[in-house]
């Protein structure tokens, strides 16, 4: 059976049925499955080591990876939290999908963000926020967005990532006084 036959026939709804260390297990491999699947291999053309790249859209646009993913993370926010804040284009989708589980209004930091832009949508001063990231690698990403969030006079009460590549972001983060919260942390029995 394909990649693509497995999920349209797996269950995707969060079952009191099935323990969560299962649930949990099951979603990081169709997840990692999906998004290694299309991606190139960095440093194959240098004849270094490759390290496979990881597309964050691969995994966001299923349905069933995405809906049990923002089931997950919405547990894991805190509480009296105001707003959630997308890190980039690429945590739009996953973003989104925790909006509508939670009722949690969004904005979308971009590329072209600075501090003369802040993010789209409204943030506001005073409230709790928290940076959701589909994927880091290094951290930077996560750390501007916490930055210019923190700039318009909210509280950012941590940085909340599907995929940690496991490539610098805890120690940025950390540097930057952000907690940073992993759903999956990437090791190399992922690949
Ligand atoms: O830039 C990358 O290193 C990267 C590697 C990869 O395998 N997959 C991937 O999506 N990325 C990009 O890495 C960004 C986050 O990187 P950091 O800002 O370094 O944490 C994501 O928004 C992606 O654009």
């Amino acid at each position: 059976m394909s990649l693509d036959q497995e999920l349209a026939a797996g269950y995707d709804e969060i079952t009191v049925f099935l323990p969560p260390g299962l649930r949990l297990g099951e979603l990081r491999a169709d997840l990692f499955a999906a998004g290694y699947r299309a991606a190139p291999q960095r440093g194959a053309a240098s004849g270094e080591a490759s390290v496979p790249d990881l597309d964050p859209y691969a995994f966001q646009t299923r349905p069933t990876i995405l809906r049990r993913l923002a089931a997950i993370l919405a547990e894991r926010l805190p509480d009296r939290l105001d707003r959630l804040v997308a890190a980039s284009a690429s945590a739009v989708p996953l973003t989104t999908a925790v909006a509508l589980h939670t009722g949690l209004p969004f904005a979308v930091a971009g590329e072209t963000t600075t501090s003369e832009s802040p993010p789209l949508g409204d943030i506001h001063r005073g409230e709790r926020i928290a940076v959701l990231a589909a994927l880091t690698v290094s951290g930077d990403t996560a750390v501007r967005t916490a930055a210019l969030v923190q700039a318009q006079g909210a509280e950012v009460c941590g940085v909340f990532t599907a995929v940690d590549r496991t490539q610098g972001a805890s120690g940025l983060l950390d540097g930057a006084e952000l907690d940073l919260h992993v759903l999956f942390p990437e090791g190399s029995a992922d690949r």
